[in-house]
């Protein structure tokens, strides 16, 4: 486990809600971005794993992602951003209030491409290495019930760089994460089977006494995702055309539809998917709309 720096008068925490982020890895930069979408400033002293807000009753607590969960659910911390997977490898009850749409992969059983093995049930009894103990214990164990091998799947624990172990003899399988499958591939490994989908999520102890506190940052929390994955659509179409306009961009609730000069025209205003907005452009083109503008949103609250 990594040390945490706290060097930190504990009465400045008075008060303050307990905000954990990831301190390194893959969510980090993500979570930054998050903070400062959600315009929670700080000052973070050099090493220093506590940090207090310069502008709310926050103190953020850098620790690392497998941690958070644990600190979450003893109350410990109020507030923190970890993955669905370090949540279900810790195996303890905290609130999940928004999924945050990014450290997006999947918990895999994977073989060496050459071993013949293409089934789960072919490693019971074998040797699994894995940094996900308690998961791949609890998948197993099913497994050995039901199948009862000799001697009991082997589950042991290494920390990072489980995809070395099949080549280096210590495991006929790993149960490791997936996203792009570059790092699996090139261990020369395969995926016979995903034990779950994963991704970054906002967690809260649901006994905090900051409840109300702990909603105003989930509210601006999804304020920024919503932010990044809408822009905003303006367009001009002629009256006549407004169902088919509508049918192509319903908005959220409803477009915004507003009279122009020209009675024959309306101008509409809605909120798109950022990821279909070069598709909705071309059908918008396609039925006569003119001046069609896209502007990325900075913050929103929906
Ligand atoms: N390749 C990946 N793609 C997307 N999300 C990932 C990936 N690897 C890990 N994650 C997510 O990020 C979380 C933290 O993983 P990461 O390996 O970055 O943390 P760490 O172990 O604290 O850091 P490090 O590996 O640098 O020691 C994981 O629990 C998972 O939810
Ligand atoms: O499918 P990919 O896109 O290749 O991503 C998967 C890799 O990412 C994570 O490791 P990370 O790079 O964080 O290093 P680690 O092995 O030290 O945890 C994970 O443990 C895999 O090794």
């Amino acid at each position: 486990m990594s040390s945490v720096n706290i060097n930190i008068d504990v009465k400045e925490l008075e008060g303050r809600l307990l905000f954990a982020i990831p301190k390194k890895g893959r969510l980090y930069q993500k979570c930054q971005q998050l903070l400062e979408g959600a315009d929670i400033q700080y000052y973070r002293r050099n090493r220093l794993d506590i940090a207090l807000s310069t502008n709310l009753p926050v103190a953020l607590i850098f620790l690392p992602a497998a941690d958070i969960p644990k600190f979450v659910a003893e109350g410990k911390i109020d507030l923190g951003i970890t993955g669905q997977d370090m949540i279900a490898e810790s195996n303890v009850k905290v609130h999940q209030l928004i999924e945050l749409g990014f450290g997006k992969c999947d918990l895999c059983i994977q073989v060496p491409v050459n071993s013949g093995i293409t089934d789960p049930r072919q490693l019971v009894g074998k040797r699994i290495v894995t940094s996900f103990t308690h998961l791949s214990k609890e998948y197993f164990r099913k497994l050995d019930e039901e199948l009862k091998p000799e001697k009991p799947t082997t589950i042991n624990y290494i920390s990072g760089s489980v995809e070395v172990s099949c080549n280096m003899g210590l495991a006929d399988g790993i149960v490791d994460l997936v996203e792009s499958g570059e790092t699996m591939r090139a261990a020369g490994l395969t995926r016979i089977y995903n034990i779950m989908s994963t991704q970054a999520v906002l967690i809260s102890n649901p006994h905090s006494e900051q409840q109300e506190f702990i909603e105003k940052i989930k509210g601006r929390i999804k304020g920024v995702i919503a932010a990044s994955k809408y822009v905003y659509c303006t367009y001009n179409i002629k009256r006549a055309d407004l169902p088919l306009a509508v049918k192509i961009t319903p908005g959220r609730k409803n477009p915004t539809v507003s009279p122009l000069e020209n009675d024959d025209w309306v101008s509409i205003s809605v909120m798109v998917n950022k990821k279909d907005c070069a598709d909705i452009m071309d059908k918008l083109e396609n039925i006569g709309a003119t001046d069609i503008i896209i502007f990325n949103i900075d913050n929103c609250r929906t």
